[in-house]
């Protein structure tokens, strides 16, 4: 069976947790495309954020789970992408309802709030989860604005 793809981006402060993210990853079959930061220095959260916006955005991966310390940067710069939905979560639960209601493809995660344990349970409960369409489909079809303001 071919291997899932994902793909991962963080900053410094994110990145021991990307590194032990990867290995859990690949520990569950995943095939992981690390877009940086390669090492724990100082390294500005939206050059590893936009190469992998892009290649979730062209297809080129189903999904991805970006780091840096709080989220909040990385998830700012992520949804700059029109076909970029990521979604700042601190427990599975809001993991489980990012899949299931906004059909988040990227998952952000505060590096510097969760332990890696936590992390593991939030990226399981993000890929165990289905997008459930319906009327959750009828608003993220009205996410990107179009008006004038
Ligand atoms: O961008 C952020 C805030 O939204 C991230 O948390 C960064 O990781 C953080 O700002 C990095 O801070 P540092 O003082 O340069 O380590």
């Amino acid at each position: 069976m071919e291997a899932k793809k994902i793909g991962i981006a963080s900053d410094h402060a994110g990145y021991e947790m990307k590194e032990f993210l990867i290995g859990y990853l690949e520990s569950k079959g995943y095939e992981v495309y690390d877009f940086g930061a390669p090492s724990a220095e100082s390294f500005d959260y939206p050059d590893s954020a936009h190469p992998l916006a892009c290649a979730v955005e062209k297809g080129e991966l189903p999904m991805g789970i970006a780091l840096c310390g709080s989220g909040n940067g990385i998830s700012m710069t992520l949804n700059k992408h029109q076909g970029i939905r990521a979604a700042l979560c601190w427990t599975p639960e809001l993991a489980e309802l990012a899949r299931r209601h906004n059909d988040a493809n990227i998952c952000s995660l505060p590096a510097r709030f969760i332990d890696n344990m936590q992390a593991a349970a939030i990226v399981d409960a993000y890929l165990g989860a289905e997008f459930e369409g319906g009327r959750h489909q009828r608003r993220i079809d009205k996410i990107p604005f179009r008006g004038t303001c």
